[in-house]
C-alpha cells in the first residue's frame, strides 16, 4: 500500500479570512493539489468558521463532481455536533473523521477516549455510515485504545501525530514513533484502517511511513501550506507525495 495525501486547505481559509476578499481562492488552490496527485481535500469546519466556512464545504463539494475529481476524496474533520453532522449528512463526503475537540481550542491537541463516550460514538459513526461516509476516529499514539474503536463501528483511526512533530530531540522522537507504530500494528492486526495526521512535515514523514507502511492516507495543511510559500503549492504537493512515498 502507498500512502496517499489529502491536503488539508484550513489555513488557506485563514488567509483569506483576513480580509472580506475572495483570495486566496481556496478552490483554486484545492483544484491545483488535486491536479499535483493529492487524493483528496479535505477541511476542518470548526464552530467559530474561524477558518473554513459551511460555504466553502459546498463549493469543494461542488469542485469534487466535477468530472475530472471524482476519484478524488473529500474528507470532513470535526467535533460530533449536532450542526457538524448535519453538514455532514448534507454534503456526503466520502471520510468523516471525528475528532474530541472543545470549540474553545486552539487546535486539535487530543484523540478520542473512546470508552467514556462509547454510545454516542456508535450512534455518530451509524448516522454517518447511513449516507455511505467512511468513519474515521482521531486517536492518540495508544494500542490499547485500538479495540474500542472496532468495538464502535469505525472502519479507521487517525494517529494524532502532533506529539510526535513536536518532539525534536532524538530520543523523545524516537519514543513517540514507537508509539506510533504499536499503535497502527494494533489498528492493522484488527482490520481498522489507518490515517495519520497533525504537524506532519516533509522532514518526519519519512520516517513515520517506514516505521508504519500501512497508514493509508495522511492528512496535512499547515507544514504543507507553510512548504508552498517557498516552493509553490503544486511543487509542494509533489514534494510531499514524494515523502509518502509515492513515485511523481
Ligand atoms: C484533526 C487535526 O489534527 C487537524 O486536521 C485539525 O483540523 C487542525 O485544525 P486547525 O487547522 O484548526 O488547527
Ligand atoms: N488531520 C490532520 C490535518 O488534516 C492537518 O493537520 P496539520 O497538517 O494542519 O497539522
Amino acid at each position: 500500500m502507498t500512502t496517499q495525501l489529502s491536503v488539508n486547505v484550513n489555513a488557506i481559509a485563514y488567509l483569506r479570512n483576513r480580509r472580506d476578499l475572495p483570495w486566496p481562492s481556496i478552490i483554486d488552490l484545492a483544484r491545483l493539489c488535486l491536479d499535483a496527485g493529492a487524493v483528496g481535500i479535505t477541511v476542518h469546519p470548526r464552530p467559530d468558521e474561524r477558518h473554513i466556512r459551511t460555504t466553502d464545504v459546498h463549493e469543494i463539494k461542488a469542485l469534487l463532481q466535477e468530472p475530472a475529481y471524482q476519484n478524488a476524496e473529500f474528507n470532513m474533520e470535526g467535533y460530533p455536533e449536532e450542526r457538524f453532522l448535519a453538514l455532514c449528512e448534507e454534503i456526503k463526503p466520502d471520510q468523516v473523521t471525528l475528532v474530541p475537540d472543545d470549540p474553545s481550542q486552539s487546535t486539535s491537541d487530543h484523540g478520542w477516549d473512546v470508552p467514556a463516550h462509547a454510545d454516542m460514538l456508535s450512534d455518530v459513526i451509524a448516522r454517518m455510515q447511513s449516507f455511505g461516509a467512511r468513519v474515521s476516529l482521531f486517536l492518540d499514539a495508544d494500542p490499547d485504545m485500538v479495540p474500542h474503536v472496532k468495538a464502535v463501528g469505525a472502519e479507521r483511526i487517525e494517529l494524532y501525530t502532533g506529539p510526535y512533530g513536536h518532539t525534536f530531540e532524538a530520543a523523545a522522537k524516537a519514543d513517540e514513533l514507537a508509539k506510533l507504530k504499536a499503535t497502527a500494528e494494533a489498528a492493522d492486526a484488527l482490520g481498522l484502517g489507518i490515517n495519520a495526521g497533525h504537524d506532519l512535515t516533509i522532514q518526519n514523514l519519512p520516517p513515520l511511513i517506514e516505521a508504519a507502511p500501512m497508514i493509508a492516507e495522511v492528512s496535512i495543511g499547515h507544514a504543507l501550506t507553510a512548504d508552498a510559500l517557498t516552493h509553490g503549492y503544486a511543487q509542494a504537493v509533489t514534494l510531499y507525495r514524494q515523502a509518502c512515498g509515492q513515485v511523481t
